[in-house]
């Protein structure tokens, strides 16, 4: 479905160039859920505005839903939904109204515009506020209405660049709900950039991970935690000198009276790590294991958190 080779976008500012894309390569099947995670300024937007056909690649190749960006935009466009950051609603239409311009636009007869308009109304629990205008609506209610104007002309991969950003909990797990519900109805390819991680880790099949320009990490949740974290055990000692030599003696980092240490398997890891601490008479007070975040999957590769980036609002 999405097929990028050593795509690359460089912008320039007054003197400088920013490489925004430097040589990006990505292979979507059809079907899959995708989040495409990385720190502020990674290039997120601007690899999905290339594979969107809203700016033009520096250089690489892309071929999104059989088309490529570059020579054949108009085909790629009629096959993809795109949900930016900003509303793409306008003002003055009510919801429905909206929806059935939009389904016009697109070449749909007025009978079938209407009953697509209706058909997404219902999809995205939007019926009761078809009369409505998008002004009136709550920040959620209008993330779903961006929604159904993504999917009026039935694309077979939507594009949604944090489609949860800004909405309060509640309202991004619903945003949620229906990201699921649409896919489960009509099996779109869904290709989405958040900076909530957790929401990836849960949500999404497929974790690509960029940075500075880059794929740097690229499978499923699990995959990643396993191969690039690891599982975290905490240890506390009675002593800041007994978790110092705990930490050499099972090659973990102490803090005070605590160690930390990553393994590939803590259920595994523990028995063998008290044994060892046993046999150098280390006492150990509390043992915890932690299974790893996408965050410790960053750090890993990077050093740096992910969790600290500002999530805009
Ligand atoms: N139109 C532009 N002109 C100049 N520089 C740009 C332009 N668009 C993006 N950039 C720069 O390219 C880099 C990548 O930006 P991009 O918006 O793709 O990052 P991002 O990963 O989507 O970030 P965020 O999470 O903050 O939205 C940044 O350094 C940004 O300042």
């Amino acid at each position: 479905m999405i097929h990028a080779r050593a795509l690359t976008r460089t912008f320039k500012v007054k003197k400088e160039r920013v490489e925004a894309v430097r040589g990006l390569d990505l292979d979507v099947e059809a079907g899959q859920l995708t989040a495409f995670l990385g720190p502020n300024g990674a290039g997120k937007s601007t690899t999905l505005r290339i594979l969107t056909t809203l700016l033009p690649p520096t250089s690489g190749t892309a071929t999104v839903a059989g088309h490529d960006v570059a020579t054949e935009p108009a085909a790629v466009r009629a096959r993809i939904g795109y949900v930016g950051q900003r509303s793409s609603a306008g003002e003055e239409f009510r919801v429905r109204d909206e929806l059935v311009t939009q389904g016009r636009c697109y070449g749909l007869r007025p009978r079938e515009a209407a009953a697509r308009a209706d058909e997404l109304l219902d999809l995205l629990d939007l019926a009761p506020l078809a009369k409505r205008t998008p002004g009136t609506l709550s920040g959620g209610q209008r993330r779903r209405l961006d929604l159904a104007i993504g999917l009026v002309h039935r694309p077979d991969l939507l594009f949604l660049d944090e489609p949860s950003t800004g909405l309060d909990p509640k309202s991004r797990a619903e945003i949620w709900q229906h990201i699921l519900r649409l896919r489960e109805a009509y099996g779109t390819t869904l290709f989405l950039t958040t900076h909530y991680l957790e929401e990836a880790d849960t949500m999404a099949e497929r974790v690509v991970i960029i940075d500075n320009g880059r794929v740097i990490a690229d499978g499923t949740p699990e995959q990643l935690k396993n191969d690039l974290a690891g599982d975290l055990v905490t240890l506390t000692t009675g002593t800041a000198d007994d978790a110092a030599r705990a930490a050499a003696a099972v090659g973990g980092t102490a803090e005070g009276t605590t160690v930390r240490l990553r393994v590939p398997n803590a259920a595994a890891a523990m028995p063998e790590c008290l044994r060892t601490l046993d046999a150098k008479l280390v006492e150990v007070v509390t043992a915890e294991t932690t299974r790893p975040t996408l965050d410790d999957v960053f750090l890993a590769l990077t050093g740096r958190s992910l969790a600290d980036d500002d999530i805009p609002a």
